[in-house]
């Protein structure tokens, strides 16, 4: 079975086209890696998934069903870690989880989820007290109550220190082996690299490239990225390095170039920045990373270096709002963020 399946999907607000006409398709199983800088549509699918949000065109399944007519049974199989979770400051952990257990009519006991997520010594604290890190292993409780079939984690390691990650990982890799199927979005690229069956990268609201890490690390091997110390590079500089053939990608990091092309384009590279007026103190080169093929693919203004840092922004989300297994109907308005 398909547990995800987008066609031609675009969204509007207005002016503004956040996902243009988007084909996506995870796998029964998949764990499944959705990146892209700030800004490129990632929460704006997460919602449509969730029916949260409707598309301006296409069609949305998920586990087999459409979302616009079978939201109820999906989210009732679905657990889901949004994006700028809160909490009920006055209610305790546990009872968050307890009422996550309720709604979804399930049978999980909810001290072993706690447990699961490093918050065992936490669960009688009120969730107010509770750090950016502590709120977020609260939220991936809530989202595995009930062994889900789909797991949806909007940003999920956003807040957690290294070892909160790891566990993390960990927990993604555990329920994949038990069955489930993951889609997270991210902008860390370890966590991607450590846990994805396969990664799509979105910019300005277009799959860019999808495929498995092994494929995208072999899609950046026949490259290299060049480092060039050339603080006078202008914009000029930069357009008249992108437009070498050879050259996929290039951004700026302070007063360096990174440039990611084919080995042979280096000297082209170097000479038309020279040609351009830029002094060249001086260049290397390293191994391609994933890391260089995102930015490669979502380089320009929407990708910065401070993307590693999720803007979790307005919450608008309503941390008991049971979502995966309310019997409500699925939602009408489209939530404001
Ligand atoms: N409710 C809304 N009204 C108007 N514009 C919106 C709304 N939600 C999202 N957008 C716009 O859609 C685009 C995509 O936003 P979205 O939040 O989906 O990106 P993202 O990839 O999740 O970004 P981030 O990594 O910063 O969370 C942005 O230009 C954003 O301003």
């Amino acid at each position: 079975m398909t547990a995800i399946e987008l066609r031609g999907v675009t969204k509007e607000f207005g002016d503004v086209t956040a996902v243009r006409d988007l084909d996506l398709t995870v796998e029964d199983g998949e764990v499944y890696g959705f990146l892209g800088p700030n800004g490129a549509g990632k929460s704006t699918t997460i919602d449509m998934l969730l029916h949260l949000v409707r598309p301006t065109a296409g069609t949305v399944r998920v586990l087999g069903a459409d979302v616009a007519t079978d939201g109820v049974d999906i989210r009732r199989r679905t657990g889901v870690l949004p994006d700028g979770f809160s909490v009920y400051d006055r209610l305790s952990g546990r009872r968050h989880v307890e009422f996550a257990v309720e709604s979804k009519d399930a049978a999980d006991d909810p001290d072993a989820l706690l447990a699961r997520v490093g918050l065992a010594d936490a669960a009688d604290r009120d969730a107010g007290e509770y750090s950016k890190g502590m709120r977020q292993r609260l939220a991936l409780a809530m989202a595995l109550v009930d062994d889900p079939d789909l797991l949806i984690l909007d940003e999920p390691s956003s807040g957690l220190d290294p070892a909160g990650a790891k566990e993390m990982r960990e927990i993604v890799r555990a329920e994949a082996e038990r069955g489930a199927t993951v889609f997270f979005s991210s902008h860390i690229l370890e966590q991607v690299d450590a846990v994805c069956d396969r990664v799509g990268i979105l910019r300005d609201g277009e799959l860019v490239a999808e495929d498995s890490v092994e494929g995208l690390r072999e899609a950046v091997g026949g490259e290299e990225t060049l480092e060039v110390a050339a603080a006078g590079a202008d914009d000029d500089a930069v357009a008249a390095v992108r437009a070498l053939p050879g050259v996929s990608g290039v951004t700026r990091d302070g007063d360096e170039l990174v440039v990611n092309c084919a080995s042979d384009a280096k000297t082209d590279v170097i000479a038309a920045l020279e040609d351009a007026g830029v002094a060249v103190a001086d260049f290397h080169t390293r191994e391609a990373s994933l890391e260089d093929l995102f930015l490669a693919y979502t380089e320009g203004d929407a990708a910065s270096s401070d993307s590693e840092e999720a803007d979790s922004g307005p919450t608008g989300v309503d941390p008991t709002d049971p979502g995966p297994t309310a019997d409500d109907e699925p939602a009408e308005e489209e939530v404001d963020r």
